[in-house]
């Protein structure tokens, strides 16, 4: 599935796979608790979100150097490029490597590096979107905007997601105030596992222009008749959704009926070392399990370029929708 496509949803720290890791782990003299990458891949059978943000932070400590992250972000840029992705708006978590002696400017300076020689060296534009852990304080947020300030050229949104249970968006209503008046745009993960409540506080307390995730909102009808009427974007995750036990399986997805009901929807791999596919992996799957014909393909893609941040760029969005539109199914 390689028509061109926007990628909305992606933890550059979730595209980090076990042999990189391991490559990284030598480098850097960490050990890992894995005897091999067969056996790290034997972990990845998640319960819920916060059995896999275990591992997930837990093998970021491969990460330390500005050399590190270059690698992990040109390694998915690689992919993404192969995968069809013309645009990639990126979300790196500052504080689960500032938390662990990494500066900040180690991280935005490495992985800026892989993108600036992106469209040059992939076809792929991009842009960095910094997310604040919701499982810490506000304070931490607050304190990650302010450590961010010298680094703000390269930064175009900020995000807000880990453990959403009980970390209600609100919680953040400051940093995003902030964030704003930086003149940052706006996201969140809302309704994953959260209730549709947080979507809601997500646009209405936080600002934000979309929603990661939100497949929750299915459970408040005024909440859809909203979203729909107001075009918020989602991005969905369905491989990520299925790994997490968000829905059992992804014949059960409900992006069909999302797609029906009018929303503005799109699918995203979120974490793609970890859930088992990359973007036109996904594209496929969602084609295969739930029966998308090629309309909904293009029309999932031609979303994606509009929910991107390329208001900057009409132009730019305008030549990625014609290639939406162009592109010829085999
Ligand atoms: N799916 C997800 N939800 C919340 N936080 C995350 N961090 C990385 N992946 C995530
Ligand atoms: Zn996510």
């Amino acid at each position: 599935m390689h028509i061109p496509k926007a990628e909305l949803h992606l933890h550059i720290e979730g595209t980090l796979e076990p042999e990189l890791a391991f490559a990284l782990a030598a480098r850097n003299g960490v050990t890992l608790p894995h005897a091999d990458t067969e056996a790290l891949r034997t972990a990845y059978l998640f319960e819920d979100l916060q059995s896999f943000l275990d591992l997930y932070y837990a093998l970021m400590a491969v990460l330390r150097t500005e050399d590190d992250f270059t690698e992990l972000a040109d390694a998915y840029l690689t992919r993404a490029a192969a995968q069809g992705v013309r645009h990639a708006e990126i979300f790196f978590d500052p504080q689960a490597h500032t938390a662990r002696g990494v500066p900040i400017g180690t991280v935005v300076e490495g992985l800026g590096r892989a993108l600036e020689r992106s469209e040059e060296k992939h076809g792929v534009s991009t842009q960095l979107i910094m997310c604040f852990l919701r499982d810490q304080s506000a304070e931490s947020a607050l304190e990650t905007l302010e450590a961010a300030k010298p680094h703000l050229h390269q930064i175009s949104a900020v995000g807000l997601d880990s453990a959403e249970a009980g970390h209600p968006p609100a919680k953040f209503r400051e940093v995003y105030e902030a964030a704003g008046a930086l003149g940052l745009r706006k996201v969140a993960h809302a309704g994953e596992e959260g209730p549709p409540a947080y979507i809601r506080e997500a646009l209405d307390v936080l600002g934000v222009e979309r929603i990661d995730h939100g497949l929750r909102c299915l459970e408040d009808p005024d909440l859809v008749k909203r979203l729909v009427a107001d075009r918020v974007p989602l991005t969905l995750c369905p491989l990520s959704n299925v790994r997490l036990r968000a829905v059992d399986t992804l014949e059960q997805h409900p992006l069909p009926a999302m797609m029906d009901a009018g929303l503005l929807c799109t699918v995203n791999s979120d974490d793609p070392a970890y859930f088992g596919g990359y973007v036109a992996d996904t594209f496929h799957a969602v084609h295969e399990a739930l029966g998308l014909d090629h309309e909904q393909l293009r029309t999932l893609a031609r979303n994606s370029f509009e929910a991107a941040f390329l208001d900057h760029d009409e132009e730019r969005r305008a030549r990625y929708l014609s290639e939406v539109e162009a592109y010829a199914f085999d």
